[in-house]
């Protein structure tokens, strides 16, 4: 199957919750208003009219600056949230590397927890099952197998999370700067692992503030402001559009 990803005016309102702020000598009242005043919810336009097509082969770097939208646009792309507004098509497995220790349950145990994201992750139950022993061989947990995921450190519930995250290969993988946790040689390793994982997916989105590591590993490059797409081409155009941008202002939305 050919895999691709087609965005058609997408959008996405976030709630935001706002609490009437008072002065410094209203601080008294802070309980009471807090008690009386439940906070505001108002809908926030976070990524407005984005429209792009992903084909095979493309490897595509998400670049702008803090507050810009790229991890709300990942999470689109993972199916996390469904856009607004918009038509979002996806072909083929998909498989995110965002927040690892993401969706744990800290009162069941390490099996159970690989068996249960398994399962969110697609798999048939006896599928996640037949994961879980080279899951943990990785995350070198496997003495821990029958534990509470709550008594792992938090480094262990990374490699735990990174272990699962990265125990298949995908036609599509939705990543963001992956921080190395754990010691020199679990880094190591799961460095190797996921140039693997880069070197055989159809289809690479990685959002990064990292200009080396976006050379490194893309092809293509869209840059999000105020949570609109405002250029896409190559990587180098895109990183040069970019700077010019953090220098002369805000770049016009892409036509
Ligand atoms: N769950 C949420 N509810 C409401 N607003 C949100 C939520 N998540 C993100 N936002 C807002 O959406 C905007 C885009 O955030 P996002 O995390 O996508 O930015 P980013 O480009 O990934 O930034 P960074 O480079 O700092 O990681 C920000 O203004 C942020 O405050």
């Amino acid at each position: 199957m050919t895999a691709y990803i087609r965005a058609r005016h997408i959008g996405l309102d976030l709630p935001l919750y706002t609490q009437e702020q008072g002065g410094v000598r209203a601080t008294a009242g802070l309980f009471l208003r807090a008690a009386f005043q439940p906070p505001r919810r108002i809908l926030r336009t976070t990524l407005d009219d984005i429209s792009f097509d992903i084909e095979e082969g493309d490897r595509v770097a998400l670049i702008g600056r803090n507050g810009a939208g790229k991890s709300t646009l990942l999470k689109i792309l993972v199916g996390a949230y469904p856009p607004t507004r918009g038509v979002l098509e996806v072909g083929g497995s998909r498989q995110a590397l965002l927040n690892l220790s993401l969706g744990f349950n800290s009162e069941a145990t390490l099996v159970e927890n690989i068996i249960l994201r398994g399962i969110a992750m697609g798999l048939k139950p006896a599928q996640a099952a037949s994961i879980a022993g080279g899951v943990l061989e990785f995350a070198e947990l496997e003495e821990k197998a029958g534990h509470r995921l709550r008594t792992l450190s938090s480094g262990q519930r990374i490699r735990l999370g990174f272990a699962l995250a990265t125990a298949m290969q995908n036609e599509i993988l939705i990543m963001d700067e992956w921080l190395g946790a754990g010691d020199a040689s679990f880094i190591k390793k799961a460095k190797e692992r996921i140039r693997a994982r880069v070197d055989n997916a159809k289809i690479i989105v990685l959002a990064s503030h990292n200009a080396s590591l976006l050379r490194n590993v893309c092809n293509r490059a869209m840059l999000l402001e105020g949570g609109r797409l405002v250029a896409l081409g190559g990587v180098e155009e895109i990183l040069a559009t970019y700077q010019k941008s953090l220098r002369d202002g805000f770049a016009k939305p892409a036509a």
